[in-house]
């Protein structure tokens, strides 16, 4: 599933991001819990550079706890990375980020001293509601609409530290179409572009693999089907969704399934493992080299065209 960002923005916020950067002491990006690999931006490890990041498991009570976990211990071995799991609605967990920031930089707390911390995520990851339970008040509006987050902002916090919001919009990775069916089954990309047919068996091919006794006990079936196809018609039929001449309606399965998936019905759910972004990330490097090479193959025969001439 593609998902459009626009150039020009995208070069807007990285531009004003590479200004303010130098000037921040940590980093904290907000990940969506059920995702944490699609949900990065691409661009905060490029521009951070040696600065520490704390990267934030946002939505963490609606991810699978042991996957959470993993993640945590494997994105840990990065250098400067430190992680943290988090359930906005609770404001005690939210103290540990102010926590976190004051032992990454120790050299900038106390007496008159303030840290200065840039929070950065994609759209609909929670960041304004992180920053709202952070500053004890409102000052970011939340939604479960994505991109609410417009302008920039500064906020003052009580332990001595500066929060700046991320200026602009941050995209979420593109370039794969795994990425876009996650961040789509999340919500992370607005529900116009979802045709739930498509993501629901997206979706189902990898519950089946992985969580296949929620999906019998969800949806009552005695017996699992093998393939993802299969089980939208079973579980469509179980679940009425059944139009003239008994045909199932898989666009009306697929947005209950997807709904069931988001709003945690289907119980604690991560939705990628550090084991599958390593295959992913393994032939999109073969992908880019192959680019690369016809690319410069191309340009190799336009100059010996010229040559020629
Ligand atoms: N279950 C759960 N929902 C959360 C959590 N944090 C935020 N949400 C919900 O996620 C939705 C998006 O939250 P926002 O804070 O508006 O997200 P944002 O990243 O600021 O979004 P933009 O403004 O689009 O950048 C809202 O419906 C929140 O109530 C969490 O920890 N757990």
């Amino acid at each position: 599933m593609a998902i459009q960002w626009f150039p020009g923005h995208m070069n807007k916020a990285r531009r004003e991001i590479k200004e303010v950067m130098p000037q921040m002491d940590v980093i904290i990006e907000v990940l969506d819990a059920r995702v944490p690999y699609s949900s990065e931006n691409p661009m905060v490890a490029q521009l951070r550079r040696d600065k520490p990041v704390i990267k934030v498991f946002n939505k963490a009570d609606l991810a699978d706890p042991l996957l959470t976990e993993q993640w945590m211990a494997y994105l840990e071995q990065q250098r400067g990375v430190k992680t943290l799991a988090l359930d906005t609605d609770k404001a005690g967990h939210v103290h540990k980020i102010s926590e976190l920031c004051k032992k990454l930089v120790p050299n900038k707390v106390g007496n008159d001293k303030q840290i200065k911390a840039m929070i950065m995520g994609i759209p609909n990851v929670g960041k304004s509601t992180l920053i709202n339970t952070m500053a004890k008040r409102i000052v970011a509006k939340t939604g479960n609409e994505p991109a609410v987050t417009k302008a920039q902002q500064r906020i003052k916090l009580e332990e001595g530290i500066m929060l700046y919001d991320t200026p602009g919009m941050l995209w979420p990775k593109l370039e794969n179409e795994h990425y876009g069916f996650r961040l789509a089954a999340i919500a992370a990309v607005r529900d116009t572009v979802v045709d739930y047919s498509e993501l629901g068996s997206y979706v189902s091919e990898y519950l089946l693999a992985a969580y296949p006794e929620r999906l019998e006990e969800r949806y009552k079936l005695d017996e699992l089907p093998q393939t993802d196809w299969e089980f939208m018609e079973a579980a469509g039929k179980k679940r009425g969704c059944v139009r003239g001449g008994g045909r199932v309606d898989l666009e009306r399965f697929g947005a209950i399934l997807i709904n069931e998936l988001r709003d945690g019905t289907l119980g604690g759910i991560t939705l990628e493992t550090p084991a599958m972004m390593e295959v992913e990330e393994a032939e999109l490097q073969k992908k880019r080299e192959r680019e690369e090479a016809a690319k410069q193959a191309k340009e190799e025969e336009k100059a010996n065209r010229r040559k020629r001439r």
